[in-house]
């Protein structure tokens, strides 16, 4: 049976502070050191066996993913980047710090900013330096990609082509890939998995550094899903949590 592991990288400083971040590239603080090693021990005591892996182009997601094959000392396995898995790109908040744009646009629109589906946050003007274009990074990335803002509507379309021609052939081989990723483009990826709705995905929230595992059928269809810290499905967090989530 194909399976994958989905894995959000552990808290970040900017996590910590409550500070938009997207494709800011910030790295990990203690907690998410911490994260990524409990992360690693779940998956240590587990039987699903992981032999090819995935991170962003972001040191929080490439770092998580190095404190686990380290721990686990699986370093010799190959790990392929793809800025397809970067974190949402947060336009003109990134940087900003969360209960700052709160006061300024008031709750309702700092919901709708982070939550819809469709609606994009202000975008950028092409000679801020926060513009990916203007990064040595994604200097091989053709400026086509390169987002000034997404909705999650855009992460989930760059996002799935990642998905089809990178991981599904491997799960057709027999592969069992490991997707060190972010909150956004993880929410992209398990909305298409578990077939959930646009208006259903402003409800789910992955939390930092802990393993999701997938069970695919022969066609690449979800059978189940779950936390391997306890057996929780991806999309069975209470709305209550969900709200008062600050991650
Ligand atoms: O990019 C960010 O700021 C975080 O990784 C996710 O933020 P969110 O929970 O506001 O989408």
């Amino acid at each position: 049976m194909p399976r994958l592991i989905l894995l959000r990288h552990g808290q970040s400083v900017w996590n910590r502070d409550a500070i938009f971040t997207g494709w800011t590239d910030v790295d990990l603080c203690d907690n998410g050191i911490d994260e990524a090693k409990r992360a690693a021990a779940l998956l240590k005591d587990s039987d699903i066996k992981f032999d090819q892996c995935f991170a962003s182009y972001l040191q929080r997601s490439v770092h998580t993913l190095w404190l686990v094959l380290d721990a686990l000392e699986l370093t010799w396995l190959p790990v392929r980047r793809s800025w397809r898995l970067n974190e949402r790109h947060y336009g003109a908040l990134q940087g900003r710090k969360r209960d700052e744009v709160m006061e300024e646009v008031g709750q309702e629109q700092l919901h709708i900013w982070r939550r819809s589906y469709a609606v994009r946050p202000p975008e950028l003007a092409e000679t801020d330096p926060r513009f990916p274009g203007n990064q040595a990074k994604y200097a091989r990335v053709p400026r086509r990609h390169l987002p000034l803002t997404e909705s999650l509507k855009d992460t989930v379309a760059r996002v799935l082509p990642f998905w089809q021609e990178r991981v599904e052939p491997l799960l057709m081989d027999g592969r069992t890939p490991l997707i060190s990723a972010h909150g956004n483009s993880l929410r992209g990826l398990v909305k298409y998995l578990d077939g959930i709705s646009d208006e259903d995905i402003p409800h789910l929230e992955i939390p930092t550094g802990k393993p999701l595992v997938y069970e695919l059928d022969d066609g690449l269809r979800t059978i189940r899903s779950f936390y391997l810290e306890d057996g929780r499905e991806a999309h069975a967090l209470p709305k209550a949590k969900v709200a008062a989530s600050t991650a």
